[in-house]
C-alpha cells in the first residue's frame, strides 16, 4: 500500500491509521464520491486542520492520499499520462478546512496540467461535515492546447453524489476526440523570469539574462521577462502586489506554466506566489539545484545534490493548500540520477542524515588519497572560475584528458583531476571543478564543501576567465566571493584570460593582461598555453625553498641535474665536498636530502 503523502508532521499514530485506510476505500464506478467517504474526509480535515486530498481512478478505487501542503507529491505512475488530447482518468476530490468550497487558481491549474477527469473541492463547516461542493472540469480545448474549463456549484454534497460522473466523463472523453486534432500540449515548461532592481549587485537585465539561459539548461522555454525597481523584497509576495497582478496577466496572455525568481524566495513567499499566481513558482536557488541533479554523475555528486535539494525542501513543506502536487513534475521536482525527492518530512531528516554520514566517509577516504599524494609530493593545482568560462576545455588543453566541456551551464560537476608535466620536468596536479556563478545557493556551497576541498588544498589556483564576456569583471568578483566563503580567497592565483580567440578589439588583450600575473589564452585555439605552463611552473618554483647542501666529489652527477633545474645559486669547491646553495620547491628539494647540511640551513622568513 503506498504511503500516506505531504505534510503529516505531529498527526497522532491512530490518526496516521484512519488516513493509510483510505487506501482501502472502493467506491461505485461511475459516482464521483459517496456521503460515507465525503463524511469521512470531513472528519479528519476538521481534526487535522490541513487540506485532504483524494485522487480516484474510474474503477473506483484511491490512487493517491495526501495531507496538507504536498507542494512536491507525486501521484502514482498509474495515474497515467494518456493521450494528451484524452483526459488522465483520474479525478482529485479534496476538502477545504476554511469551509468554503471556491475553486482557487491554482486548483484550476492543476485540473487543466494534470488533466484531471473533474476537480472538486469539499468545504468542511463547523460540525466538521461537508456543507457545500464546487466542482470544475475540463470542456474542451481552446486554441494552442490550452484547456477550456466549466466550473459547477456550489451545490450541496447531495446532489453532488448524484451526479453520474461516468456519464460526464465519457462526454467529455467523446467531444475531445471528435475533435480529432491531437493537441501537441508543450512539452517544455513555459517560463516567465521576474527580477528586482536594486542598488546593490548585477544590473536586473543581466541578471535575468543569465536566469534565461539557467532555464534553458533545465529545460524551459522563457516566454517573458519582467521587473521591478524595489529596495527591498516584500515579505509577503517578494514584489509589490500590483506586480503580482501583471505577472499574473503576463501568464494568462503568454500561456506560461511556470514563474520563476530570480532571488532566493523565503517558503511564505513562494506559497503566496503560487497561490496568488495559480502555478507553479520557483526561485532561482531551486533552478539552480534542478540542473545539478540533472547533471550529477558520480556517486559522491548526486549524493551531494540530493543533500542541498533536501535541506532546500525541508522547510517548503507543511504550509496550506495542496499547491503543487496537482501540477506534476518538472523543474524543481526532479532529483539526481533515478532518485526521487522525498516528500515527507521525517523521512527527509532520515535521508539527510544518511547522506551526510555517507559524505563524511567519502571525505575521510579522499583525506588519505591525499595525504598519500603529499607524500609523493606533487603539488596541486585547481582551475576555478565562472561557469562556461572554458575550465574544462583549457584543462584538455593543458592536458591530454578528454574531459566533457559543453557550452552549457554547469558541464562539469565532479571534480577530474590530471597529472601535468612542466616545463623543465616538475609534475603537477590538475584538477578541474564545477563552475561558479552570482547567488550560488549556500546549500550548494555546503554540500559540495567535500569537492571543492580540491580547491581549498590547492597549492595555486588558475582563475579562468571568459574575456570575452561583457560581464568578465562582475562574474571574476562573483567567483572571489565563492573562494571567500570557502576560505580560499587568499591563495595564490594566476588571472587566466581565456577565448581570447574571440576578441575582435586587440586594445582589450592589452588591458586585460596589465593584471598582475595574468596571462591571456586560448582553450581551443592553443594560444597562450605554453605561457601559462611557464607561468605555473615560475609560480610553483617562487614557493622554493633555500638550502645548502654538500655533494660529495663521487656524486658530481648531482651537481649536474641541479644546474640543469635552474636551482644553484652558488657552488664552492671545498675539502669535503661540493658547497651548493639552492633553491627548490620542497618537494624538489627533498630528493636531495641525503646531502643537505642541516646547521645551516636557513630558517623560513
Ligand atoms: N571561442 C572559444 N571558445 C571556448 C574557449 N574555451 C572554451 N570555449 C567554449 O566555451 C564553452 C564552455 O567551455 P567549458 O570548458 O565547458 O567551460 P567550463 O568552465 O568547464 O564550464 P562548466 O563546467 O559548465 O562550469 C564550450 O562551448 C567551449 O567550447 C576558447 O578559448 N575559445
Ligand atoms: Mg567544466
Amino acid at each position: 500500500m503506498p504511503d500516506v503523502q505531504g505534510n503529516l508532521s505531529g498527526i497522532r499514530k491512530s490518526t496516521r491509521e484512519i488516513l493509510e485506510s483510505l487506501y482501502k476505500v472502493e467506491i461505485p464506478a461511475g459516482e464521483a464520491i459517496t456521503a460515507d467517504l465525503a463524511a469521512l474526509m470531513a472528519r479528519l480535515t476538521a481534526q487535522l486542520g490541513r487540506e485532504l486530498a483524494v485522487y480516484l481512478n474510474r474503477r473506483g478505487q484511491v490512487v493517491s492520499v495526501a495531507v496538507g501542503d504536498t507542494r512536491t507529491v507525486s501521484l502514482p505512475e498509474t495515474a497515467g499520462r494518456r493521450a494528451a488530447h484524452r483526459l488522465s482518468g483520474i479525478r482529485c476530490i479534496h476538502t477545504h478546512p476554511t469551509g468554503d468550497s471556491e475553486l482557487s487558481a491554482l486548483d484550476l491549474t492543476s485540473l487543466k496540467e494534470m488533466r484531471f477527469d473533474l476537480m472538486a473541492a469539499l468545504g468542511v463547516d463547523e460540525r466538521a461535515s461537508v456543507g457545500q461542493v464546487s466542482f470544475a472540469y475540463i470542456s474542451g480545448w481552446e486554441g494552442e492546447g490550452e484547456a477550456a474549463i466549466d466550473t459547477v456549484g456550489p451545490l450541496s454534497l447531495d446532489d453532488f453524489v448524484a451526479m453520474d460522473l461516468a456519464y460526464l466523463t465519457g462526454q467529455i472523453d467523446r467531444r475531445l476526440e471528435e475533435r480529432g486534432k491531437s493537441i501537441s500540449l508543450a512539452e517544455k515548461e513555459q517560463a516567465i523570469l521576474v527580477g528586482v532592481e536594486s542598488q546593490s549587485g548585477w544590473d536586473v537585465a543581466d541578471s535575468l539574462e543569465e536566469l534565461a539561459q539557467l532555464a534553458e539548461t533545465a529545460g524551459a522555454t522563457v516566454v517573458g521577462k519582467m521587473w521591478q525597481k524595489r529596495d527591498r523584497p516584500d515579505a509577503a509576495l517578494f514584489v509589490g502586489r500590483g506586480k503580482v497582478l501583471e505577472i499574473a496577466a503576463a501568464r494568462q496572455e503568454k500561456g506560461a506554466n511556470l514563474v520563476i525568481f530570480d532571488d532566493e524566495l523565503s517558503p511564505a513567499q513562494q506559497r503566496n506566489l503560487e497561490q496568488s499566481l495559480g502555478t507553479k513558482v520557483l526561485d532561482r536557488t531551486a533552478l539552480i539545484l534542478d540542473i545539478f541533479a540533472q547533471r550529477a554523475r558520480t556517486h559522491e555528486g548526486k549524493l551531494q545534490v540530493e543533500l542541498a535539494q533536501l535541506k532546500y525542501n525541508l522547510p517548503r513543506l507543511g504550509g496550506q493548500g495542496l499547491v503543487l502536487s496537482r501540477l506534476g513534475g518538472g523543474i524543481g521536482t526532479r532529483g539526481p540520477g533515478e532518485t526521487k525527492l522525498e516528500v515527507d518530512r521525517r523521512r527527509i531528516r532520515e535521508r539527510i542524515a544518511d547522506i551526510e554520514r555517507e559524505i563524511r566517509l567519502i571525505r575521510r577516504h579522499r583525506e588519505l588519497h591525499r595525504q598519500r599524494r603529499q607524500d609523493a609530493r606533487i603539488p596541486g593545482v585547481a582551475l576555478v572560475g565562472y561557469t562556461n568560462a572554458g575550465k574544462s576545455t583549457l584543462l584538455n588543453a593543458l592536458t591530454a584528458a578528454d574531459v566533457l566541456a559543453e557550452d552549457k551551464l554547469f558541464a562539469t560537476l565532479d571534480p577530474t583531476t590530471r597529472k601535468i608535466t612542466l616545463p623543465g620536468g616538475q609534475e603537477a596536479l590538475l584538477t578541474d571543478t564545477v563552475g561558479f556563478i552570482q547567488k550560488l545557493p549556500h546549500q550548494l556551497v555546503a554540500a559540495f564543501r567535500a569537492t571543492l576541498e580540491e580547491v581549498v588544498q590547492a597549492e595555486l589556483l588558475l582563475h579562468v576567465i571568459d574575456a570575452s564576456h561583457p560581464l568578465h569583471q562582475e562574474q571574476s568578483d562573483a567567483v572571489f566571493r565563492v573562494l571567500g566563503e570557502l576560505g580560499a580567497a587568499d591563495k595564490p592565483v594566476i588571472p587566466v584570460f581565456n577565448k581570447v580567440d574571440r576578441l575582435d578589439n586587440p586594445h582589450l588583450k592589452e588591458r586585460l593582461l596589465r593584471t598582475p600575473d595574468s596571462v591571456a589564452v586560448s582553450a581551443l585555439g592553443g594560444e597562450g598555453i605554453a605561457a601559462l605552463l611557464d607561468r605555473i611552473r615560475a609560480f610553483l618554483r617562487r614557493r622554493s625553498v633555500d638550502a645548502v647542501l654538500l655533494i660529495p666529489y663521487s656524486d658530481s652527477g648531482v651537481l649536474a641535474r641541479l644546474y640543469d633545474l635552474g636551482a644553484v645559486n652558488a657552488a664552492e669547491y671545498t675539502d669535503g665536498g661540493i658547497r651548493v646553495s639552492i633553491a627548490l620547491p620542497p618537494e624538489e628539494a627533498a630528493v636531495f636530502q641525503q646531502y643537505l647540511v642541516t646547521d645551516e640551513v636557513p630558517t623560513d622568513e
